[in-house]
């Protein structure tokens, strides 16, 4: 499965802790994240992470457009309720669209926590499903998912 991670700077400490607890859980998926979220993450666990751009500069919005592919599977973002934050609108648009295409979403460590747990179970298996009745897209090509090593859609790479 596909999992993202984002924490706001008060809740990082909470989610590196907690890949930290799960990473041997989460080696067994493709991970991404926000970039200084995955980057303290891989600093301290042996998970290896995507990292998109850091959330206030469209780190959350390059997220967004994974989900809007269909082609996220459990967003972990770990929010933090107390402070305002300048990109607010990107913040709102990630959640809001995980509503549009029914993502699994924990925005605190104890839905993380049962979130993860139904991972551990195969809750998701129900993913592979959308992944493999993918739709054709406006190109005529089959939407695939965004390429590890080169952070474009592996059709785009192709083409290069
Ligand atoms: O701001 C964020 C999510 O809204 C997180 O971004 P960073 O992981 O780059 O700190």
């Amino acid at each position: 499965m596909k999992v993202a991670f984002v924490a706001h700077d008060q809740k990082k400490e909470e989610l590196i802790n907690f890949t930290i607890a799960y990473q041997h859980l989460f080696h067994a998926h493709e991970l991404f994240a926000t970039g200084t979220t995955g980057q303290l993450i891989m600093d301290q666990t042996t998970l290896d992470i995507f990292l998109f751009k850091s959330g206030p500069l469209g780190g959350d919005q390059q997220l967004g457009a994974l989900i809007a592919q269909n082609d996220l599977d459990l967003l972990l973002f770990f929010r933090d309720p107390l402070v305002a934050q300048p990109h607010e609108p990107d913040i709102s648009a990630l959640l809001r669209l995980c509503d549009v295409y029914g993502i699994p979403v924990a925005t605190n460590m104890a839905t993380a926590e049962l979130l993860v747990h139904a991972l551990e179970r195969g809750d998701f298996n129900w993913r592979d499903i959308i992944h493999n009745n993918r739709p054709v897209n406006v190109t005529g090509l089959k939407e695939r998912p965004v390429d590890k090593q080169r952070g474009v859609s592996s059709a785009a790479a192709e083409r290069q």
